[in-house]
């Protein structure tokens, strides 16, 4: 098969308003042998159309759960989970079958799982156009592996081509029937650091070009260099995330700018970001004080008596100090 260029078709016309992942509340308990793991606890995660998100956590987090139940291959035990206006507790069979067809997208980590080892990458890619029926299959595969940058290796067999390589193909048919989302389990796990690189780049590339939304579920913080945003899970639910945005001063010089966020529930409970905690030594109570635009956490004063008064700029933000800033103090700057 050969690669044609031409423009890419973007997603077609999304037929649901609102978010392109939309979990409130969601739980996942396992039972074995008589024992119960809660592996979701009540987990909240919203994504926009177009969005590329990370999702981080360490092993056991809850990761591979979310995933499954987002891919439509296991069901939450409680809450709701909604893809591109799809509700995921309730689908048929052939709903599933549609749903895995054309509404999400998967790449996973083993490359072997994601690629059939007899096809070449155009037949790969291919593949899921055939399935479902479509058109123009040939100059659809073109244009797909000319954004994915491996045009040259259409006609090779994985075994053939560098793990990088396989990656991109891998993308390029998770995408061939235009999901709205794409979701991809480790994708860069069994790449170098250079490989890795080139693989986020063109995950966020496609997203661009084809408005694909991107949820990639990682336990490597290091992604974040990568993504808009990302998410932290941790024992079965979000906590806190980071947005990153480009900012240009009065110079012209661009900034890198890191604003660290956390999700606050129905109940009005707030997890605060690791480094927070322990920069500042906040532990068992808070001193909490209502200003007009904001809420300022202290250490507890009776624990920590002498606080230095002047503001500090928090090491984990790359941005300026904000009016939130004031409101940190180290317990240690003031004794
Ligand atoms: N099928 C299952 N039966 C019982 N417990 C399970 C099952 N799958 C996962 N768990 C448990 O649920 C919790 C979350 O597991 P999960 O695989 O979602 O985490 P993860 O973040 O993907 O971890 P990893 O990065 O190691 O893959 C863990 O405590 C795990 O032992």
């Amino acid at each position: 098969m050969t690669t044609t260029h031409s423009p890419t078709t973007p997603v077609a016309g999304r037929e649901h308003e609102g978010p392109d992942i939309l979990c409130e509340d969601l739980v996942r308990i396992y039972s074995t042998e008589g024992v119960e793991i809660q592996a979701l606890q009540g987990l909240n995660l919203r994504v926009e159309p177009g969005d590329v998100v990370a999702l981080v956590g360490a092993s056991g987090s809850g990761k591979s759960t979310l995933l499954n139940i987002l891919s439509g291959l296991d069901k939450p035990t409680g809450g709701r989970a909604t893809v591109a206006g799809v509700n995921l507790n309730s689908m048929t069979r052939q709903q599933r079958v549609r749903y895995q067809r054309h509404t999400v997208g998967f790449v996973w980590q083993q490359t072997s799982r994601n690629l059939m080892p007899f096809l070449t990458a155009a037949e790969n890619v291919a593949l899921p156009l055939l399935i479902s029926g479509a058109r123009e299959r040939r100059e659809r595969v073109g244009e797909l592996l000319d954004l994915l940058g491996v045009s040259d290796v259409a006609n090779r067999r994985p075994a053939e081509m560098s793990g990088g390589q396989q990656q991109r193909v891998a993308i390029a048919t998770a995408v061939a029937n235009n999901p709205s989302v794409l979701l991809a389990d480790e994708p860069t796990g069994e790449l170098d650091d250079a490989m890795s690189e080139v693989v986020l780049e063109s995950m966020r590339d496609a997203s661009e070009r084809l408005g694909v939304t991107v949820l990639i579920v990682t336990h490597d913080p290091t992604i974040a260099d990568h993504v808009r945003r990302t998410v932290q899970i941790r024992d079965g639910n979000t906590s806190t995330e980071v947005l990153r945005h480009v900012e240009v001063d009065e110079h012209g010089a661009e900034h890198l700018v890191a604003q660290e966020y956390t999700v606050i529930d129905r109940a009005g409970r707030l997890q605060l970001p690791s480094g927070y905690v322990t920069d500042l030594g906040l532990r068992d109570r808070v001193r909490l004080e209502l200003e007009p635009d904001h809420v300022g956490v202290w250490p507890d004063q009776e624990r920590h008596k002498a606080v230095a008064p002047e503001p500090h700029q928090h090491p984990h933000r790359d941005g300026a100090e904000t009016s939130d800033d004031a409101a940190f103090r180290r317990p240690e700057e003031g004794q």
